[in-house]
């Protein structure tokens, strides 16, 4: 699914180039759960933001299936993104504005999917996650983990093929952590989603298939684990 080749990073930074990542090859299969590690700065984000087609690299080639994602125009690269990746934040990034239903809502809006079709796919989720009773309130009106879980409703609501994570709990206590840890395992095996998340916590690590540990922009290690038992 995903094919990193040389991938490198750099900021000129008073006129020296100051390398975040360094030749990072990584292939992930479609149906893997990958998680990434490492300290602070080591340049996690970016690479994720990187598969994630938020960011673009200095160097080196990103194959996404049969696409190499650097030949496409911006536009064409936009498509691509939207109709199969799905984003998590740790600040959940949901709009203060608008309802439960509404933020979840939003990237069908971007999709131009009907609006007959709309109400009917927001409503399954709804029903799916157990948020029906949610739908009227305001993301203020909601606990940390209750937002997460509508972050992740809003991702997956597009039925994305790769979804990505930064360290989705790391503004939840560890009970919400691992209600959504649990949550992606269920979407990684039930549905098939393919999920890379980056996170601080070996707990959390330990829920994906493999671990890539990074250190100042490079691929320090990989550690293949096996699945966690339920
Ligand atoms: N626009 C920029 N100009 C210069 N340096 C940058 C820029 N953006 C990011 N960096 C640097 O890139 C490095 C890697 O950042 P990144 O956010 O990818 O790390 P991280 O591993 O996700 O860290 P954390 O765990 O703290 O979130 C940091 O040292 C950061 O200061």
């Amino acid at each position: 699914m995903i094919q990193l080749q040389h991938i490198s990073k750099w900021y000129n930074v008073g006129g020296k180039p100051t390398f975040i990542l360094k030749d990072i090859n990584i292939k992930i299969t479609e149906g893997e759960f990958v998680s990434i590690m490492g300290p602070s700065g080591s340049g996690k984000t970016t690479l994720l933001n990187i598969i994630g087609m938020l960011d673009l690299p200095s160097e080196g080639s990103y194959q996404f299936f049969d696409q190499a994602v650097y030949d496409l125009r911006e536009k064409h690269r936009t498509e691509l993104y939207k109709k199969n990746i799905g984003f998590i934040f740790q600040a959940y990034h949901l709009i203060d504005e608008l309802t439960v239903y509404e933020n979840i809502e939003t990237p069908l809006l971007y999709q131009d999917v009907k609006s007959s079709e709309r109400k009917a796919m927001v409503s399954d989720m709804l029903d799916k996650f157990n948020i029906v009773g949610k739908k009227d309130l305001f993301p203020s009106q909601l606990s940390g983990g209750q937002q997460q879980l509508v972050g992740i409703v809003r991702a997956l609501i597009a039925k994305p093929k790769l979804l990505l994570a930064d360290e989705p709990t790391g503004n939840l206590n560890s009970k919400q952590g691992e209600e959504i840890m649990d949550l992606f395992q269920k979407i990684n095996e039930e549905e098939g989603v393919t999920i890379v998340q980056v996170t601080h916590s070996e707990k959390n690590a330990d829920y994906g298939h493999r671990i890539i540990n990074l250190l100042d922009g490079r691929v320090e290690s990989i550690s293949e684990k096996p699945l966690k038992q339920v």
